[in-house]
């Protein structure tokens, strides 16, 4: 079987941590290509831009996206209008309306799109969720505080409107918590807490809940130091659930239980391999409807300036 053939665009950070050691191990793929406007990645052809990889290239089956939100709904289009597959980092793009569009542009094109919620494939997260399918939900806290100096060192993007903020790595919670949650949530209230020399928050403390009036809270704080507390605990009649390490972690009333030990990114590429393979698409947009409404409904607290 010959191998999709993939260009991966923005051989940034997360590119390199994650996407081209998990490309690089799977067999279905073959990475040909890189368009980045940082630093080259070796072993495959590099470019400026997609589009002189698209014109100039070796030929691409599919195309990985690992630029930063703002700017990616174009670069996407570009890949669809040519009739590529699309993987798509989170947040798939800056705005929710350009995440529908691209939607909408898949289907027409007939190929295969994957909005990559890598949280989703945390180690716990299907234990997690079997577990819960038939237990009686009482209330959901989710505390998710990371140092965005260690994970987004120097990318002013962040900050920039498009750019998320603290919610860049709070949406994977979010992803998490509408993976695992069986009705759809809503934000009742937020407070974003916003540093004056930034466009996005640093902070934020989110209400949500369900059509069963569930009480769902959330703590995101991207100025936490370095141990991290991604944490989601699911308080049941029958028992509480926590996953820890962003998903790689679960216990129930605090006893650990058997996980997955795949790691997220070997897991979304081969949930990618499959889609191609089934000629479908898994794009979902509930994760990146929170964080807008969070935005929304947000109140705002002006805080101290934030320096890399
Ligand atoms: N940093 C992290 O720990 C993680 C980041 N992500 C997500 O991955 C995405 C990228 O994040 P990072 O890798 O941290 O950012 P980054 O700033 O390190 O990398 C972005 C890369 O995209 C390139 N780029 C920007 N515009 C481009 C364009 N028009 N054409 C070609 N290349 C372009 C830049 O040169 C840079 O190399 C974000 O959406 C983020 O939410 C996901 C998981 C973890
Ligand atoms: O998606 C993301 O994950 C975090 C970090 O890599 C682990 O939680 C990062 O801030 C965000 O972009």
């Amino acid at each position: 079987m010959q191998p999709i053939r993939l260009g991966l665009v923005g051989y940034g950070k997360i590119a390199q941590d994650q996407h081209v050691p998990a490309i690089n191990a799977n067999p279905a793929f073959q990475l040909v290509a890189v368009a980045t406007q940082g630093q080259p990645c070796a072993g495959v052809e590099n470019f400026q831009s997609l589009g002189e990889l698209l014109e100039n290239g070796p030929p691409v089956d599919a195309i990985a996206f690992c630029t930063p939100p703002q700017g990616r709904f174009a670069l996407v289009q570009q890949a669809l209008a040519a009739g590529k597959h699309v993987l798509v980092e989170k947040p798939p793009c800056a705005t929710l309306g350009e995440a529908m569009a691209l939607v909408n542009q898949v289907a027409e094109q007939g190929v295969s799109g994957l909005f990559a919620w890598h949280s989703r494939y945390a180690p716990g997260i299907e234990a997690a969720r079997d577990w819960l399918a038939t237990r009686t939900l009482q209330s959901v806290q989710i505390d998710w505080k990371e140092d965005v100096r260690k994970w987004h060192p120097g990318q002013a993007w962040i900050w920039q409107p498009g750019g998320l903020g603290v919610f860049d790595p709070g949406i994977n919670a979010l992803s998490i918590a509408t993976h695992l949650l069986p009705l759809s949530l809503f934000v009742e209230s937020a407070e974003l807490r916003v540093p004056d020399n930034c466009q996005s928050p640093i902070a934020a403390s989110i209400k949500m809940s369900d059509a069963r009036h569930l009480d769902v809270r959330a703590e995101f704080d991207f100025d936490h130091g370095h141990d991290e507390l991604w944490s989601i605990e699911i308080r049941c009649a029958e028992g509480t659930l926590r996953l820890d390490n962003g998903g790689a972690l679960l216990s129930i009333d605090g006893v650990r239980q058997a996980v997955s030990e795949e790691g997220e990114y070997a897991a979304v590429y081969r949930h990618f391999q499959q889609l191609i393979g089934d000629k479908a698409s898994d794009l979902d947009l509930q994760p990146l409807r929170l964080v807008a409404d969070s935005f929304f409904v947000g109140s705002r607290a002006l805080v101290e300036p934030f320096y890399d």
